[in-house]
């Protein structure tokens, strides 16, 4: 066959599969119609008839897996998980949190056992959150946080020794340690008072740090911190080998329910809308991010995820040369669960639904509870 005669062949099938053209000649492929093809692509020799109509076209862009998996700008993996884990003062302890279903509490015992498995199917990360519950362990400065032979100390000791390559992240925080179980130390008017918390707070921080955390991330929400913490690292000369992760972007409401049920966390009177962001405050999250930035910040984290993941998205333009992390709430993953169980939808479908929302926002960290879920979820 001849170019031409190629072209003209073309230049015909391509008419005859546009619906407009197909309707109005009506599938009589008579003699003058095949000339009038002809004589169309001998005077407009490029024009293989591109319509309106290809624009409608999207199927084909995601037919096979492969092609659906790269319409994603980002793809779940194994080193974005952090595993949280609750950590207490009884060495042997492993006893279930009923508002967290498949969490623990865990004695520092029982760590080695606990990760070995899922160290083995690619966890790269935990995030270690401090549950003291023997009599009178908690003040109201919160002096338990930083006790050397503490549980989160501990922790970090064992777990640098056991698992070299896990990368340990601590939050820092003093309400589980507090007796009023406020985030920092307090005003007489129940206030929080911020600079005696700054100084409380980052004291916390470099005990960890200096215990062998990889990454500290303050989740008190006082303000300074971040700049508190990052020039005592600076001062101690370890600044160069811990990350500072700021819980930048942290708002208050009901969706901690069940960690604090876990954490033994709750306020004893009021509540935290005076420190962590009122949900609505959009512009004062984009004005913590900047903030935290600007005091050193080697991460920003926001909290919760799936109801703010206009803020993940803000978090990544403002904090764009830097990895935002969004941790998924336990009331985030407790109100999945539920709705689960209730026959709602599956439990796999919807925490990769919820996680992918989050990746798509702009988040590359995920601290998650389905950590260990997904490390079976996904392929290698
Ligand atoms: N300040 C401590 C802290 N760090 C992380 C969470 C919440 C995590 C979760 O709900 O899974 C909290 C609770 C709170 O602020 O009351
Ligand atoms: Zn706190
Ligand atoms: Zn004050």
């Amino acid at each position: 066959m001849s170019f031409s005669n190629l072209l003209n062949e073309v230049t015909y099938r391509d008419q005859r599969a546009s619906p407009a053209k197909t309707n109005t000649t009506n599938h009589t492929e008579s003699r003058s119609q095949i000339s009038r093809a002809r004589s169309y692509a001998s005077t407009a020799a490029t024009s293989v008839s591109i319509t309106g109509d290809i624009s409608s076209q999207l199927h084909g862009g995601y037919s096979h897996p492969l092609a659906r998996a790269w319409q994603a700008e980002r793809q779940l993996t194994k080193s974005m998980l952090i595993y949280p884990l609750f950590v207490t003062d009884n060495p042997d302890e492993e006893e279930s949190i009923p508002s967290l279903p498949g969490q623990k509490r865990w004695g520092v015992n029982k760590l080695v056992a606990l990760l070995q498995p899922l160290i083995a199917k690619g966890l790269k990360s935990v995030i270690l959150f401090g549950v003291p519950l023997g009599p009178n362990v908690k003040d109201t400065l919160g002096t338990a946080a930083d006790d050397p032979s503490g549980p989160v100390i501990a922790a970090i000791r064992l777990l640098r020794r056991a698992f070299p390559r896990l990368f340990i992240v601590t939050d820092v925080c003093l309400c589980e340690y507090t007796s009023h179980g406020h985030c920092g130390i307090l005003h007489e008017d129940g206030t929080l008072n911020n600079q005696l918390s700054v100084e409380r707070v980052s004291d916390v921080a470099m005990a960890y740090a200096e215990a062998g955390a990889h990454c500290v991330a303050p989740s008190d929400m006082n303000d300074g911190r971040i700049r508190a913490i990052k020039l005592k690292l600076i001062e101690a000369g370890i600044a160069h080998r811990v990350v500072l992760m700021s819980y930048a972007a942290k708002f208050s409401g009901c969706l901690y329910g069940p960690f604090r049920d876990a954490a033994g966390s709750q306020p004893s009177f009021g509540d935290r809308r005076c420190y962590q962001l009122p949900p609505g405050g959009r512009g004062l999250a984009r004005r913590a991010i900047h903030r935290d930035i600007g005091e050193g910040a080697d991460i920003i984290m926001v909290k919760p995820a799936t109801q703010f993941l206009d803020i993940i998205s803000d978090a990544k333009e403002i904090a764009k040369d830097m990895p935002v992390a969004a941790y998924h709430v336990s009331g985030e993953y407790s109100m999945i669960h539920a709705a689960a169980k209730a026959g709602v939808f599956d439990l796999k479908t919807m925490a990769f639904e919820a996680t992918e929302g989050i990746l798509r926002a702009g988040a590359t960290i995920v601290v998650s509870y389905f950590t260990p879920q997904f490390l079976d979820w996904l392929e290698t």
